[in-house]
């Protein structure tokens, strides 16, 4: 079911024009949208997540169009978008955070409850179900998110840099998430590390000032790096080969 956007141009008020008549098309199970601060990753992400209307040009997925009304909701119960800003809603405990996000996503109240403590144990915050989530570690706060985007089970789930703020072991929870969650739904994880790129990833997609500079494959992307370039340095390297001075 791919994610589509054909020639989409959106500007900023104040900042100008961030894309211009961009086209690409998510299809992998798992995508990774690499680019430096201010490439345009939060607004690609919010542009699919339907918190962004594009000035002109079309986002649509398994052919439904957020941009018509009638579609909009149907489109909006298939993604499930984890932004970069996490909100802890004042007075709510964890496991009722979690839960008043699958009601927002049109479950019932009980179905939302029930899947909310699964959804909270898939990111190993099942122990902190009952605690306020404003009192969360930042890190927890962002595993909190994870299971919000979990909880209605969309077909795409969206995550502006995920790892920001999580420790080494918290990375590794990540990527055994990714990992499980790949069969059941497909995925767009944005990031401006090299060093997060795994093999996880099947899909890379280079963006940098607003514009794509690499579409295709995780290893055409690391095939960039020079010859001769050690394992752990191909990322980096070939990501400085594409952007070089832009970035
Ligand atoms: N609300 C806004 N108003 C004006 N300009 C904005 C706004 N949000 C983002 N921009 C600008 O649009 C460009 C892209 O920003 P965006 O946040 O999408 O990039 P990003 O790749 O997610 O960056 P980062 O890695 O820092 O989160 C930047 O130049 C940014 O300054």
């Amino acid at each position: 079911m791919p994610l589509v956007f054909e020639n989409v141009t959106f500007s900023y008020r104040r900042s100008g024009r961030l894309f211009d008549r961009l086209t690409l098309s998510f299809h992998d199970p798992v995508t990774v949208v690499l680019g430096p601060n201010g490439a345009g990753k939060s607004t690609l992400l919010g542009i699919a997540a339907t918190a962004i209307r594009p000035d002109s040009g079309r986002v649509s997925l398994d052919g439904l169009v957020p941009a018509r009304k009638r579609e909009l909701a149907a489109y909006r119960r298939r993604v499930s978008w984890i932004p970069q800003q996490v909100t802890a809603v004042p007075g709510l405990r964890v496991r009722e955070q979690v839960a008043y996000c699958g009601w927002l996503k049109g479950l019932s109240r009980s179905e939302a409850w029930d899947r909310s403590i699964r959804a909270l144990e898939r990111v190993e915050l099942g122990d902190l179900a009952g605690r306020a989530s404003g009192k969360l570690s930042g890190g927890q706060q962002r595993r909190m998110a994870i299971a919000q985007a979990l909880v209605h089970e969309a077909s795409w789930v969206l995550m502006d840099e995920p790892t920001a703020g999580l420790d080494p072991g918290q990375r590794q929870v990540f990527r055994r998430l990714i990992a499980e969650l790949r069969e059941t739904a497909q995925i767009i994880v944005s990031t401006h590390q090299t060093d997060d790129l795994d093999t996880v990833f099947d899909h890379v997609v280079l963006l940098a000032h607003g514009r794509v500079h690499h579409d295709g494959g995780l290893q055409s992307f690391l095939g960039m790096a020079p010859e001769g370039t050690p394992e752990t340095k191909r990322a980096e390297l070939a990501y400085a080969r594409y952007v070089g001075n832009e970035a």
